[in-house]
């Protein structure tokens, strides 16, 4: 296809998202009906299509139109192309601009400038202060791939050299010593024997970060509470030996897990939904809760159009009930991790705070805020300890 083509085809792809079809099954579709669309065809277009979701606002701006043809052309601006040269409607390129569309950009608000709904403005500032803008730019761009080392097979150095003789090409993040960036291949890493063989897991470094800053120790009882894939139990895993349980609320969130812990070469015993307390009592509780995701936008943009304030209310009330039903699990002098891919305060330190208030016999040890500016997704830990002796 003609760079031309893939915008025509971006352009179709966002019109349909725009029309409500959710983005990843608008791709799939598109797929199954272009089936001339080469692999490096497809990539371009799907990094096209999440670019303007990512910066759905400015481009419809620059564009002149909330649209997948004003997405694109407004695109092809932020990039300093001349739409022009694409919209030929030559061969499969789409047709040549209107009039209209040839006028100059009219002036941004702060919301479109920063691609940032309206009403999410000032959750951001309560939360990031002076930092917001610089934070809500950070969340326009890519996000970096990294990989996290599985040290308790292999050292990061020749891990890297493992994954550069097949191409991959990474350098170590400073956010972890687990951290691999891949700069170079990261559409290789899932068919590379580094990933088959269990020395290297696709992770988040702010997320491995999170499971750096964990207070464990040999051969503790850990709970994690809400695993989903299980992307933090087997970064804990491979920290130290651990008698590990895992639990989520929905468990064909963790339909891999099995399949992963056995590729890490780990143990790790599934609880049904509500059966958390057969792993009582802990020596830690992980709480990496459901959470709006601001922290992790750049990878999921379609999720920053379709938060509510109903629903970031809703996260807070299950945050809040999980709170106070897991920390029951956690014996007399053990800890109670609380982590969100989120950057607002309110799911973030004031949860916390909240807990503290209601709850007595609990202690903050750290708390620590990540943002994009960091290198890897925002996210929050935060690490309680219950003291010896309960009161109240
Ligand atoms: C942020 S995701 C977990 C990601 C996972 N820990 C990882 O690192 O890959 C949050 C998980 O919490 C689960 N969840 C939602 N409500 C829950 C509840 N009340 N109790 C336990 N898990 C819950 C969701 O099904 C989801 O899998």
């Amino acid at each position: 296809m003609t760079p031309a083509a893939r915008i025509a085809a971006a352009i179709t792809l966002l019109d349909d998202w725009l029309a409500g079809q959710p983005l990843e099954q608008a791709l799939t579709t598109w797929g199954r009906h272009n089936r001339y669309a080469g692999s490096g065809d497809r990539a371009a277009i799907r990094d096209h299509v999440f670019d303007a979701v990512r910066r759905r606002r400015s481009f419809a701006a620059l564009g002149g139109a909330e649209t997948g043809r004003g997405l694109m052309i407004g695109a092809l601006r932020a990039a300093g192309v001349d739409p022009v040269t694409m919209f030929t409607g030559e061969g499969h390129a789409p047709p040549p601009l209107s009039p209209d569309e040839t006028g100059p950009p009219r002036a941004m608000s702060r919301g479109e400038a920063l691609d940032c709904p309206d009403w999410l403005l000032p959750e951001f500032e309560a939360s990031l202060g002076a930092d917001t803008d610089a934070v809500l730019r950070a969340l326009q761009a890519r996000a970096p791939v990294f990989l996290r080392v599985n040290l308790a097979r292999i050292d990061r150095p020749r891990a890297a050299s493992a994954l550069e003789a097949e191409g991959i090409v990474t350098r170590p993040h400073e956010l972890a010593e687990t951290a691999l960036e891949v700069t170079e291949g990261a559409r290789r890493v899932q068919h590379s024997a580094p990933f088959r063989d269990g020395l290297v897991e696709l992770q988040d470094a702010a997320s491995q970060a999170v499971v750096a800053a964990l207070p464990l120790r040999a051969n503790d009882r850990v709970l994690d509470y809400c695993a989903g894939g299980g992307g933090k139990t087997l970064a804990m895993a491979a920290r130290l030996p651990l008698t590990l349980f895992a639990h989520d609320a929905d468990p064909r969130r963790m339909r891999d897990l099995p399949a992963r812990a056995t590729r890490a070469g780990v143990r790790v015993t599934l609880l049904a939904p509500g059966e958390g307390s057969r792993a009582a009592p802990c020596d830690l509780v992980l709480l990496d809760v459901p959470c709006s995701g601001s922290g992790s936008w750049r990878r999921s943009p379609e999720a920053k159009w379709t938060l509510t304030p109903e629903r970031l209310a809703d996260l807070c009330r299950i945050q809040a009930q999980i709170l106070s039903e897991a920390s029951a699990l956690v014996r007399p002098g053990g800890y109670l991790a609380y982590a969100t891919c989120s950057l607002f305060e309110r799911e973030n330190a004031a949860q916390i705070a909240a807990f503290l208030a209601r709850q007595h016999g609990w202690q903050q040890r750290h708390a620590r805020l990540f943002t994009p500016r960091d290198g890897g997704d925002g996210f929050f830990v935060a690490i309680l300890q219950r003291q010896n002796t309960i009161q109240g």
